[in-house]
């Protein structure tokens, strides 16, 4: 059996940086070894690293796409779906989905993850949820052992109406003093997520993030929270684009999590 190989560095690359590089690889790796013939219905995830997922499918041309339908996890998704020209759909017409790509903000070496970095995981999770396979891709600074190792807080998604009292329940009862409400960056108030509702960042020590299942459930109890950025036991695969062009996959094999190294082709 032919030794697979990371795919050939399109001829744009040199106008990239490094990370850019790693976020390509990633989605086109992931793209090749996922994206089949046979599905029909994918789920398209957010953030930085998805219009280069977008790009691969496009890649495979139009005869393939034009009896697929596309399901977006949120605003950024859609319009990515809209531009590219691909057909859209949403998870409640397609409810089962063959494949979700999705970006993340980090990934232990259990296949937990952390996503909300664009406040887009309630989304984001169904249609992890509505996924046979769901699929991760990332640049090499998310590839942790534990989560929190790089990335600040636990994203939780909260209804207005209740987000003072969540804040005082992650800050006195759930360990997380430092819990803040995200702000918005080009806007006086609060980030409003694409469901209405405001963003809440959490910070908690290494010891609750090494069991990211308990520490999930616990906020979700919290009355208010409508979703955790904790995606735990989800992931089938995720795929990190590294510096020397190589793409390091973890994958889950029989129960277990196996980790190997794609050379750059
Ligand atoms: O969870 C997300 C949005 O809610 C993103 O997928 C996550 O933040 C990763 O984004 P990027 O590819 O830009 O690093």
């Amino acid at each position: 059996m032919p030794v697979p190989t990371a795919p050939a560095a399109p001829i744009t690359t040199a106008k990239l940086s490094v990370i850019e590089q790693s976020k390509r690889l990633a989605a086109y790796t992931a793209v090749d070894q996922h994206i089949l013939p046979k599905h029909k219905v994918i789920g398209i995830g957010s953030g930085s690293t998805v219009p280069y997922v977008v790009e691969r499918i496009v890649q495979q041309g139009e005869e393939l796409n034009k009896g697929r339908v596309f399901v977006p996890t949120g605003f950024q998704s859609k319009e990515l779906i809209v531009e590219s020209k691909l057909s859209l759909g949403d998870v409640d017409q397609f409810p089962t989905i063959d494949v979700t790509i999705d970006g993340a903000d980090e990934v232990d070496s259990e296949l937990n993850c952390i996503k909300g970095g664009g406040a887009c995981h309630l989304r984001e999770k169904v249609l992890a949820e509505a996924a046979e396979t769901f699929v991760l891709v990332a640049d090499y600074r998310k590839n942790v052992q534990y989560l929190g190792t790089n990335f600040p807080g636990v994203p939780i998604e909260v209804v207005p109406f209740a987000y003072a009292k969540v804040l005082q329940n992650l800050h006195h009862r759930l360990g997380s003093p430092n819990a803040t409400l995200r702000m918005a960056k080009a806007k006086a108030g609060p980030v409003v997520s694409d469901n209405g509702n405001f963003i809440i960042d959490a910070p908690f020590s290494l010891e609750a993030m090494k069991d990211p299942f308990t520490l999930m459930a616990r906020i979700k109890m919290l009355t208010g929270v409508v979703e955790v950025g904790l995606f735990c036991h989800m992931a089938q695969a995720a795929y990190f684009g590294n510096q020397d062009g190589s793409v390091t996959v973890k994958s889950r094999l029989e129960g277990e999590v196996i980790e190997e190294t794609i050379s750059p082709a």
